[in-house]
C-alpha cells in the first residue's frame, strides 16, 4: 500500500493526498502534518512496513467533504484517491487510483459554500500585449468568454468575477502588479500551467471539440481568438483534474465590454454594489436592498446583473417591462414568489445528478422543485411583456422527471445512496421479493428466539447481531450452566457468551444475502434514474436559468412596490434628469419619512458638471452617490428610488472617493488617489458618469486646489472628454469656475445657522456655500468646549497668515511685472497692502484695494476678494 501511496503523491505533487482506506481518509509525512495543523487534527503514526513510523492523520469517509471544503477553501489542491473497479480487468476487479482533483475554483461542495455567489475559476492567457478571458463555474455551467487589452481592465474583470483560482500562461502579468499580492490580498489561487494548455490549435480544438462544433463563429467566439485559448485550456485543465467530461457546459457566452457598463474596481467598491466598503458584508450595500429573492439561483444573477449594469436600451425596457407587469399584477407576482418559495438550487442540484455525487434526497428535492412549475407556468400565462412570455417558453415543466423519481424514491429516503431504503414499493418486483424475505427473516429470528427461551429455560436469551459476528444468541454468564450441548461458542465476553447453532446460521445466511442483494439492487436502479436525468442536463439548465430571471423580475418588483420606486425612462441623448431622487441604501438605514429626496440634473450641453460645495456632513457623499446609483440601477432594468427619472444611458461610472486602500501596495493615499485621477482622465468619456469627492484633499491646499481646478477645466473641455461630472470639493475657490467655464454650474446642500450651531437641510440648490463651518460640524460631534475655542482662534490665525502670503504674492507680482522696485520686508497684511499699492499704478485698483475691508470680513472672503483683485492686476498688465 505505502508503494503505491507514494507512487500516487508523486505523480500529484501541489496536492494534499486523501487516500482511501477502509471508512478513513488518511494522509501521511507532509500532507499529515498539514492537515492536522490546518484542521486541528491528531497527528499520528502508522508503520505501513516501513522502518520507521509515517506521521499520519485521518479523517472519517462520511465527514471527508467539509474536511477537504475546509483545505480547498484556504487555498490547498485535494487529490482523493479511491478503490474503483478497474476498467482493463475482470468485472468486480478493483484498483487504488486518483478519482478526482479539488481545488479552489472547482469545489462543488455546495452545503459549505456560500450559494448567492458563484465560485468561479479564470483562464487567463496573455500574449504580452491583450489578455484573453474565460470564466467558468463547474456548479452552475455559467460559462464567459471575453478579450481585454489593458492591465487595468484585465484586473476590473478579476474584480469583477473574484474568481477563486485562476489558470493562466507562464507569460501572464499585470503591469505594476505584483502577482503575489493579488495571491495573498484576494485570496486567489494563481497556477500558471505549461506551455501546452495555451497552444492555440490544440486549445481550440479541446473547445470545439467539447462543443461538437467545428468553427469557433459557431459559438460567436470568432471575434476571440485569444479568448477561445483561454477558454480551451480551461477545458482541458478542468476535464483533466475533475477526471469527467464537462457536459453540464452546453453554452458559452461571450460578451463585449461594450454590452455592460464598466465599472472598475474602486467604482465597486465605493458605490457598495455588493458589500460595505469596511465591514466588507451585504448588509449596506444595493444588493442588500434589492435582493429579496427566493432561490439561490435569483440571488446569484442578481448579483452578477448588479455588477454589471447594460448600455442597450431596448434589453433595458425589455427588463423594466417584466418588472412593472410584475409590480402591478401583485396577486400574480405574489402567487409567482410563493411556488418559487420551495425551489432548491436546480443548477447545482444538476450539477451533483451530473457528477453522479447526487443522493437520493437530492432527488426528492429535485422532485419537490420541479412540482412547482407546472404551476408557475399557469400564471406567467396571463402575462404579455417580452421577457416574461419568453421567460414561460424556456421553463419546461419537466413532469416526465419528476414523474421518475415521484415512481421510484421514497417519501423518506436515508441521504447514502448505499444503505438501501431508497425505493418505493412497488417500483420493482425483485426489490419487493427481496424485502419481503428480509423482513419474513426477522419474523422468523423473533419466533427462534422464542423457541430458543423456551427449549433452554434461559429467560433473557437474545438474538443479536453486529458487523463483525453476524447473528448470535447472547447468554449472559448467570444462565451458563443451562446452555445446551449443541450451541456452539461464537465469543466469550466478561459477563456473557455469544453462541451460534445450524438453525441460525441458516436464517442468517438467507437474511444476510437478501439484504445484501437488495443493497446493491437498489443502489443500481437509483443509479440508472440519475443518469436518466443527468442525459436531460441540458433542459434542466435552461429552466433554472429561466426560474432564476423569474425570481430576479419579481424580487425588483417586490422591492419597487415595497420601497415607493417609480419606473425610470431610458433615453440616448445623455440627459439624466432625476426629481426627488434618494439615497437606495441609506433611506433604508433611517426612517424612510426623514430622508430629504434631491433632484439632478446633468446633460451634455450646458449641465455637464456639478460643483457641490457644503460642510461636513451635509451630504454631498450621499447625494453624489444617489445619483450614480439611480444611474446604474436604471441600467440593471431597476426601478429607482425618485418621483420620476429620465436617465441617458451611461458608458461607464467612475468615482473617486475618499481615502481607499488598492491592490498596488505601498502607496500612499495620496497617490492611490492620483493613480485614480489619472486612470479616470485617460478612460473616461462623454458618456461616462463622473463622481468625484474632494478630489486633491490628500496633499496641501494649495496644490490640491490647482490640481482639483484643472481637473474640472479637463474634464469639462468638450474636445478633452465632456462627461457628467458630479464635483464635491471644500475649496470654495471652485466655485469661481462657474461662468467661466461652459457646462459647470454651482450647487451647494443648504445649512441653516443657529447662532454657533447649524442645521442641516439636506437640500440641493443652485449656487456656491459660502462657510465650511467644519469647527461647527465638530462641536456637533461632541469635541470639548476647550479644543472647540482653541481651534477656533487657531483657525482665525491660518487664515489670516494665507491673506499675508496672498498679500505678499500680489505685491511681488505687481513688482515682476509692474516694473517698480518693492525693498521692504513685509509681514502683516497692512504692510502687504501698502507694498501693493506701492506697485499699482492704476487709480481704479488702488481705490479698490484701499476700500477693502478685510478686517470685517470672513478670512476666506478676504482671500477671494485679494485674489479677484490679483486677477484684474494680472489682466491689466
Ligand atoms: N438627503 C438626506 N436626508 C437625510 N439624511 C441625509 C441625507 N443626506 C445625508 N444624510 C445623512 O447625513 C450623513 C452625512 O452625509 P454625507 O456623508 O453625504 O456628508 P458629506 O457632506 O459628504 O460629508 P463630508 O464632507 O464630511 O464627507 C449621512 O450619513 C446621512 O445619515
Amino acid at each position: 500500500m505505502m508503494q503505491h501511496y507514494i507512487q500516487t503523491k508523486d505523480a500529484n505533487p501541489d496536492c494534499i493526498l486523501f487516500y482511501r482506506l477502509g471508512d478513513f481518509y488518511e494522509m501521511f509525512f507532509e500532507d499529515a502534518e498539514i492537515v492536522s495543523k490546518e484542521l486541528e487534527l491528531t497527528l499520528t503514526g502508522k508503520s505501513c512496513g516501513l522502518e520507521e513510523r509515517a506521521p499520519m492523520c485521518g479523517v472519517p469517509y462520511h465527514a471527508a467533504e467539509t474536511y477537504l471544503t475546509r483545505l480547498v477553501q484556504r487555498g490547498y489542491k485535494v487529490a482523493v484517491c479511491e478503490q474503483i473497479e478497474d476498467p482493463k480487468e475482470a468485472k468486480g476487479m478493483v484498483k487504488r487510483a486518483v478519482t478526482r482533483i479539488v481545488t479552489p475554483g472547482t469545489n462543488m461542495d455546495a452545503m459549505s459554500l456560500d450559494e448567492s455567489k458563484n465560485n468561479y475559476i479564470m483562464g487567463i492567457f496573455f500574449d504580452g500585449d491583450k489578455y484573453g478571458l474565460s470564466i467558468a463555474d463547474v456548479t452552475t455551467a455559467d460559462f464567459f468568454v471575453t478579450e481585454v487589452d489593458s492591465n487595468r481592465s484585465c484586473l476590473d474583470e478579476i474584480n469583477k468575477y473574484v474568481p477563486s483560482e485562476i489558470i493562466c500562461n507562464e507569460n501572464f502579468t499585470i503591469s505594476g502588479i505584483d502577482i503575489a499580492d493579488l495571491k495573498e490580498r484576494m485570496q486567489i489561487s494563481i497556477a500558471k500551467l505549461d506551455v501546452h494548455y495555451f497552444d492555440d490549435r490544440l486549445a481550440v480544438a479541446v473547445l470545439l471539440e467539447h462543443f461538437h462544433t467545428s468553427r469557433l463563429s459557431a459559438l460567436g467566439l470568432e471575434e476571440f481568438p485569444m479568448g477561445s485559448i483561454s477558454a480551451g485550456a480551461l477545458m482541458k485543465y478542468l476535464t483533466e483534474i475533475q477526471k469527467s467530461s464537462l457536459e453540464q457546459f452546453n453554452h458559452v457566452q461571450p460578451y463585449l465590454n461594450g454590452n455592460f457598463m464598466l465599472l472598475d474596481s474602486s467604482t465597486r467598491r465605493n458605490l457598495e454594489l455588493v458589500e460595505t466598503l469596511r465591514e466588507k458584508q451585504k448588509r449596506g450595500s444595493l444588493l442588500w436592498v434589492l435582493d429579496k429573492t427566493k432561490t439561490a439561483m435569483g440571488a446569484r444573477m442578481l448579483r452578477s446583473d448588479v455588477e454589471q449594469p447594460l448600455t442597450n436600451a431596448d434589453l433595458i425596457t425589455n427588463r423594466l417591462d417584466a418588472v412593472d407587469e410584475l409590480l402591478h399584477n401583485m396577486m400574480a407576482r405574489e402567487e409567482l414568489r410563493e411556488y418559487l418559495n420551495p425551489i432548491y438550487d436546480l443548477e447545482r442540484l444538476n450539477t451533483r445528478i451530473v457528477y453522479q455525487t447526487a443522493n437520493p434526497r437530492d432527488l426528492l428535492a429535485f422532485k419537490n422543485s420541479v412540482a412547482m412549475l407546472p404551476a408557475i407556468k399557469t400564471v406567467l400565462a396571463d402575462f404579455k411583456s417580452k421577457n416574461l412570455v419568453e421567460l414561460s417558453e424556456n421553463i419546461d415543466s419537466l413532469s416526465d422527471i419528476c414523474a421518475d423519481i415521484d415512481a421510484a424514491i421514497c417519501e423518506e429516503p436515508p441521504i447514502s445512496s448505499r444503505d438501501g431504503g431508497i425505493l418505493k414499493d412497488g417500483y420493482n418486483e425483485e426489490v419487493d421479493r427481496l424485502r419481503k424475505a428480509k423482513t419474513e427473516g426477522k419474523k422468523w429470528l423473533a419466533e427462534l428466539e422464542v423457541k430458543e427461551r423456551e427449549r433452554t429455560g434461559i429467560k433473557n436469551l437474545k438474538i443479536k447481531y453486529n458487523k463483525v459476528f453476524g447473528y448470535y444468541l447472547e447468554v449472559t454468564n448467570s444462565y451458563k450452566d443451562l446452555v445446551p450441548a449443541d450451541y456452539q461458542r461464537k465469543q466469550t465476553l466478561a459477563n456473557a457468551e455469544r453462541f451460534f447453532t445450524p438453525e441460525l446460521k441458516e436464517l442468517e445466511d438467507t437474511i444476510l444475502g437478501a439484504e445484501d442483494k437488495l443493497i446493491s439492487l437498489e443502489y443500481e436502479l437509483f443509479r440508472q434514474l440519475r443518469n436518466r436525468i443527468a442525459s436531460e442536463v441540458s433542459r434542466i439548465q435552461t429552466t433554472a436559468k429561466a426560474i432564476a430571471r423569474l425570481d430576479v423580475y419579481a424580487s425588483l418588483a417586490y422591492v419597487a412596490e415595497k420601497n415607493h420606486y417609480c419606473r425610470p425612462k431610458i433615453n440616448t441623448r445623455g440627459l439624466i434628469d432625476i426629481k426627488g431622487g434618494r439615497h437606495p441604501v441609506v433611506e433604508q438605514m433611517m426612517d424612510q419619512q426623514l430622508f430629504i429626496d434631491n433632484d439632478t440634473y446633468l446633460d451634455n450641453k450646458k449641465q455637464r458638471v456639478s460643483i457641490i460645495t457644503g460642510p461636513n456632513m451635509a451630504g454631498k457623499s450621499t447625494y453624489m452617490r444617489q445619483s450614480a446609483l439611480i444611474v446604474l440601477m436604471a441600467q440593471i432594468g431597476c426601478f429607482v428610488p425618485a418621483k420620476s427619472a429620465n436617465i441617458g444611458i451611461v458608458d461607464r461610472i467612475f468615482t473617486r472617493v475618499g481615502a481607499s486602500d488598492d491592490l498596488a501596495s505601498g502607496q500612499s493615499t495620496f497617490m492611490v488617489e492620483m493613480n485614480e485621477v489619472a486612470n479616470i482622465l485617460r478612460n473616461a468619456t462623454k458618456d461616462s458618469l463622473l463622481i468625484l469627492d474632494e478630489i486633491g484633499r490628500g496633499t496641501s491646499t494649495f496644490d490640491g486646489l490647482s490640481i482639483a481646478w484643472a481637473v474640472v477645466e479637463h474634464i469639462s473641455n468638450v474636445k478633452l472628454i465632456g462627461a457628467k461630472t458630479l464635483f464635491a470639493t471644500h475649496y470654495h475657490e471652485l466655485t469661481e469656475l462657474e461662468g467661466k467655464l461652459e457646462g459647470v454650474h454651482n450647487y451647494c446642500i443648504a445649512v441653516k445657522e443657529n447662532g454657533d450651531d447649524i442645521v442641516f437641510l439636506r437640500k440641493i440648490v443652485p449656487g456656491g456655500a459660502d462657510k465650511s463651518y467644519g469647527i461647527a460640524v465638530a462641536k456637533l460631534a461632541g469635541l470639548p468646549d476647550e479644543v472647540i475655542d482653541r481651534a477656533n482662534r487657531i483657525v482665525t490665525q491660518l487664515c489670516e497668515n494665507d491673506i499675508v502670503d496672498l498679500a505678499k504674492n500680489i505685491a511681488v507680482e505687481g513688482q515682476t511685472t509692474g516694473g517698480k522696485k518693492q525693498t521692504k520686508p513685509l509681514d502683516d497684511v497692512d504692510k502687504a497692502q501698502m507694498s501693493f499699492l506701492d506697485t499699482v499704478s492704476d487709480d481704479a485698483i488702488i481705490d479698490e484695494l484701499r476700500n477693502l475691508d478685510i478686517s470685517h470680513m470672513t478670512p476666506l472672503e478676504a482671500m477671494n476678494a485679494l485674489n479677484e483683485l490679483q486677477v484684474k492686476v494680472r489682466n491689466r498688465w
